[in-house]
């Protein structure tokens, strides 16, 4: 059986202030939760958040990191940095990454390989793009993206990897795919991680649903054979709403 986990994406919102407000209201809202809970703040507000969360079940991920230890990399971050902050999650290859820092399947890669040397636990994204799922490309498009951002991690790192199936014409946009839709093309996802590793990883690997996630939608969403959790934007940003969601 695999644990659920809902994690929030901030994406590039709170300023400390309200991070810190956000995490001592959530706290005692999400305290029984069956599930894994992460935020993902901005770099900016990850110490103040991880002090805010501690002694709570509310775990901390950072939206990005780079792929090499240290050096001439102006407005980057390091694994190591992290790690030492006590980040546990790190998501990689968020589709406005991809879309808008030039994120590829080989810098996805590389960060997934640096994250699992450092011991951080990453929450992989991957979707297709509104043009793709018209153009019935969709089962393509994302077995290559596994095929590409997994190579060359051991069957072991893949059994712990969380991967976020985002559709890209669902983020943001009020249009979520249906629960049905979600759950074949994430079983269309696990499909491809048995090919590539065996069933035993495939059953293991914990696949989220993400895009225009609320509270109205989650409880049916969760009922899904293969949705594991959700990585959530918009509605991750009010405490009430994301307890409503945690607590699915
Ligand atoms: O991109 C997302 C989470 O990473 C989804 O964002 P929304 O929930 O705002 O659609």
């Amino acid at each position: 059986m695999r644990k659920a986990i809902i994690a929030g994406n901030w994406k590039m919102n709170k300023t400390v202030k309200e991070a810190v407000a956000f995490i001592d209201e959530l706290k005692p809202l999400v305290k029984d939760a069956k599930c894994d809970v992460v935020v993902c703040p901005t770099f900016v507000c990850l110490d103040a958040v991880l002090k805010a969360a501690e002694g709570s079940n509310i775990k901390v991920g950072a939206q990005n990191m780079h792929f090499e230890e240290s050096g001439a990399f102006t407005g980057e971050v390091a694994p190591a940095m992290l790690k030492e902050m006590g980040v546990h999650y790190v998501i990689i290859g968020h589709s406005e990454r991809r879309q808008y820092f030039n994120e590829t399947d080989e810098t996805v890669n590389k960060k997934l390989k640096k994250a699992f040397e450092h011991n951080i636990a990453p929450i992989l994204c991957i979707g297709e793009s509104l043009q793709e799922r018209e153009g019935n490309i969709t089962e393509e498009v994302l077995a290559t993206q596994v095929k590409l951002d997994l190579a060359g991690l051991t069957a072991e790192q893949v059994a712990n990897l969380v991967i976020a199936y985002e559709p890209i014409w669902a983020i943001g946009t009020g249009k979520t795919a249906t629960s049905e839709q979600a759950n074949e093309t994430i079983g269309f996802i696990r499909k491809t991680v048995e090919k590539i590793y065996n069933s035993e990883i495939a059953e293991k690997v914990r696949i989220q649903y993400g895009g225009s996630v609320k509270p109205a939608t989650i409880k049916e969403q969760m009922s899904m054979s293969h949705i594991d959790g959700a990585l959530v934007g918009g509605a991750s940003l009010k405490a009430d709403d994301f307890s409503k969601i945690v607590n699915f």
